[in-house]
């Protein structure tokens, strides 16, 4: 059977971690890596893997059947994903949740035109907590919906940070507030905040002269992503990233509670929880999943963009229908 064909557009994190997924999948292989640097510094970890320019992608649309979209949310995904969604199915871990819609849009219209299918926003959040959250929430209608972070490594928090004038690294912890976890638990069933429910501690380098009061003000106030919490920020050296904070650890909770009954009322609770060690191995995971759904939409003729909660769960399965069916057994 012909193995699916990926390629991974933009090397950091995310794109090394869907080289490292792709591994674990035996009806996928990897043609290529494309990246805006200069090809021969990038060193993949597959034999007789090419790297190419991001031009060069063009090129090759009748080798590759699906590419794998792994920029930065807030810089590149904006100008890579329309681009790429004209000439390839793709999928992504788009997450500056507020601008989703506008984001589904312009995928949508170039999905369309090119006749492929773009799913946008997979992951875990968006991503697995979507789905979790509309499960949750279509089976216990009458409820409250928590969602918590962390503490972990934010990667788009992270990269947010990397794109402001004079950093040269950062890494993001999410801290859920732990009295608002137990508030839920208790099924107190609280109204919280944005900043009742998380604080955003940053570890930041910066590059030798730059304007670090400048730094901290733009990441403090930054929208859609700082400026709706109670944010730190801390400037320490290279040497003190790698050594005290290296690694991309993360998780999180969907937490339902909701209740059934009439004369006699039931309270029940629905809780998805991730704890991962790897926060890109993950999320990369996820993707690659997804990978196979886009693929085998677009062999069904379908075409447009896709978020994950429009996607049914047998289209991310390598097993066939039949052996789902025994599955359920
Ligand atoms: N939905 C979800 O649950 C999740 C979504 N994400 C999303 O994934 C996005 C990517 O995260 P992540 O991979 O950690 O981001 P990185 O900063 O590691 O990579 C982003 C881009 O930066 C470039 N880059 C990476 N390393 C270097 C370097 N050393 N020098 C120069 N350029 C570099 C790469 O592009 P190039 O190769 O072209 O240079 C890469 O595509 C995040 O912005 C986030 O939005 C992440 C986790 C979960
Ligand atoms: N998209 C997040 C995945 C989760 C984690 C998160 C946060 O810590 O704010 N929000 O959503 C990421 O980039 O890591």
């Amino acid at each position: 059977m012909n193995k699916i064909r990926i390629g991974i557009v933009g090397y950091g994190n995310l794109g090394q971690s869907v080289e490292l997924g792709i591994r674990q999948n035996e009806d996928m292989e990897l043609v290529g890596v494309f990246t805006r640097r200069d090809p021969s510094t990038i060193k993949t970890v597959t034999k007789g893997v090419n790297v190419f320019t991001m031009d060069e992608a063009k090129q090759m649309t009748d080798q590759i059947d699906v590419m794998v979209l792994c920029g930065g949310s807030m810089s590149d995904m904006p100008v890579q994903g329309p681009e790429f969604a004209g000439l390839f199915n793709t999928v992504d871990g788009y997450d500056t949740h507020a601008k989703i819609p506008e984001y589904f849009a312009v995928m949508n219209k170039n999905a369309l035109e090119a006749k492929k299918v773009c799913i946008i926003a997979s992951g875990w959040d968006p991503g697995m907590f979507s789905i979790n959250r509309l499960y949750a929430e279509a089976i216990l209608p009458e409820g409250n919906t928590y969602t918590f972070w962390g503490k972990g490594i934010s990667q788009g928090h992270s990269d947010a940070i990397r794109r402001v004038k004079g950093v040269k690294d950062a890494k993001q912890y999410t801290i859920p507030k732990e009295s608002a976890i137990e508030a839920v638990r208790r099924g107190e069933m609280p109204e919280l905040t944005t900043r009742e429910k998380h604080g955003r501690e940053c570890f930041v380098v910066v590059e030798e002269g730059a304007d670090k009061a400048q730094i901290e003000h733009e990441i403090k106030t930054m929208p859609n992503y700082f400026a709706d919490y109670d944010t730190e920020v801390h400037f320490i050296t290279e040497e003190e990233l790698e050594k005290n904070h290296h690694g991309l650890p993360h998780g999180g909770l969907v937490i339902r509670h909701g209740r059934t009954g009439l004369n006699e009322e039931h309270n029940h609770v629905i809780e998805y929880r991730l704890d991962l060690d790897s926060n890109p191995n993950f999320t990369a995971n996820v993707l690659v999943a997804f990978v196979r759904a886009a693929y085998r939409l677009n062999q069904e003729g379908v075409s447009g963009a896709k978020t994950v909660i429009d996607i049914a769960p047998a289209y991310l399965s390598s097993k066939s229908a039949e052996e789902l069916r025994k599955s359920l057994i």
